[in-house]
């Protein structure tokens, strides 16, 4: 019988592949941000005045991209040196990140402003108008400027009375303040979002847009090496280059994955994890395999059922799959799948099936749950059903199915 007790100790204080894991944690602001040097240039752009002409005028921008691609992290490693910089040249910029999902309504974030100013508020409970008078008479009193990021912004859009967004972008445009001391970042995901707005506030939020793109495969390496390397969250030669490599193509966008550095981050702590538990001195592709589907599960589940498929389903996947490679769209009508099946069927040699067949594998890969389907919207041509793949198109999927293919192939010529 193991002893328990005996098993937890030897395990805190075995052999681990971690040297600093707060350097994983997605909290931490790394020295380097490679592959955003070209933002952190334009926003130096955008906020230059602020430096050379303060007060001239309250300047805006808009940071835009999908989830991890560092618009968080950005945004706070620029404030925080434009702050030092400022503070350098005598000018007294103070910068404020404010999370509008954290803080979900106009009054906790004038708050969570206050706070970070250290600008103490009376108990009484004051309305968001005074708080925010108290904010900008003490800007006034101390000579301070803020550059204020309002990040999740989608967030407080999608939730708040058109009331308090007009309050927030335009109030201070509309005082006829002759130094302005407040600036925006604004951080979301979609510009949609902004485009439903009233043009009334969208011109007080729309000045000029920085747009973050998904990190590709490569991008992501030298994110993953950078915390490696510089940040030392591991050990020296701890993980090995074929596992950075591994979960570089999971994620890079332009290799089917979500361009998401969060996840890729996450990916390698859970396999450094995953090979402590193995008592393994360094992080193999084996690790980051199994980490990787722990992280995406239903990864796993669809390549058992994809193991267990004939042919022609396999091709009809494969079609998708290159579609969605292809066109970088997420749903494709009926017709165009089957259009290109029967293409990959032919590079094969394959015979392929008639059009009420494939609707039929179509019918049963959606009851497997190996694919989704849904219905065209009303401005399409004719009523047509859509379908998709449940999860991104990965190299590890494409090469399944690839492999898949071929063994499915070699077992029917050699038995006809
Ligand atoms: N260029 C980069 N270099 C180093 N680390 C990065 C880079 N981009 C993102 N990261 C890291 O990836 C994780 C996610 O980044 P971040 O939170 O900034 O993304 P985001 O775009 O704000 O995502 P969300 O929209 O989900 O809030 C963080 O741990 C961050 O430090």
């Amino acid at each position: 019988m193991v002893d328990i007790k005996d098993l937890i100790e030897n395990t805190i204080e075995g052999s681990t592949v971690f040297n600093n894991t707060s350097a994983l944690n997605p909290e931490h602001i790394p020295a380097n941000l490679p592959h955003r040097e070209n933002q952190i240039k334009e926003l130096t752009v955008s906020f230059k005045d602020l430096i050379i002409n303060p007060g001239s005028t309250s300047i805006r921008t808009v940071i835009v991209g999908r989830t991890g691609t560092g618009k968080t992290v950005t945004a706070k490693k620029f404030g925080n040196e434009l702050k030092g910089i400022a503070n350098q040249k005598g000018l007294k910029l103070y910068y404020v990140h404010v999370n509008c999902h954290r803080q979900r309504t106009l009054y906790l974030m004038l708050m969570e402003i206050a706070q970070n100013l250290r600008l103490p508020l009376p108990n009484r409970g004051l309305s968001s108008q005074e708080t925010f008078k108290l904010i900008y008479d003490y800007l006034e009193r101390k000579n301070l400027h803020l550059l204020l990021t309002l990040d999740e912004f989608d967030y407080f859009i999608s939730t708040s009375p058109i009331e308090d967004i007009y309050f927030l972008v335009r109030i201070y445009d509309e005082l006829n303040v002759s130094v302005k001391r407040l600036h925006y970042i604004f951080i979301v995901r979609e510009l949609s979002t902004l485009s439903g707005l009233d043009k009334s506030i969208k011109d007080h939020i729309i000045k000029n847009i920085i747009e973050f793109s998904p990190y590709t495969s490569s991008d992501l390496y030298d994110i993953l090496q950078d915390r490696i390397i510089n940040e030392k969250a591991f050990k020296p030669n701890a993980v090995s280059d074929e596992a950075i490599k591994f979960i570089s193509d999971i994620h890079g966008a332009d290799k089917g994955g979500s361009g998401n550095a969060r996840l890729a981050i996450e990916t390698l702590e859970l396999a450094g994890k995953i090979a402590d538990t193995e008592n393994a001195p360094i992080i193999t592709v084996e690790h980051a395999k199994k980490a990787n589907s722990k992280i995406n599960p239903e990864m796993s589940v669809i390549t058992d059922t994809i193991k267990d498929l004939d042919l022609h389903y396999l091709l009809l996947l494969k079609a998708i799959s290159s579609l969605h490679k292809k066109q970088g769209e997420d749903f494709f009508p009926m017709g165009r799948v089957e259009e290109e099946y029967r293409t990959v069927a032919s590079l094969l040699g394959e015979e392929p099936r008639r059009h009420t067949q494939i609707f039929e594998y179509i019918r049963r890969l959606k009851l497997m749950g190996l694919i989704l389907t849904r219905h065209s919207s009303k401005g399409m041509r004719g009523r047509t059903t859509l379908i998709s793949l449940p999860i991104p198109v990965s190299t590890e999927l494409e090469e399944l199915l690839d492999g898949e293919i071929k063994r499915r192939l070699q077992k029917s010529r050699l038995s006809s």
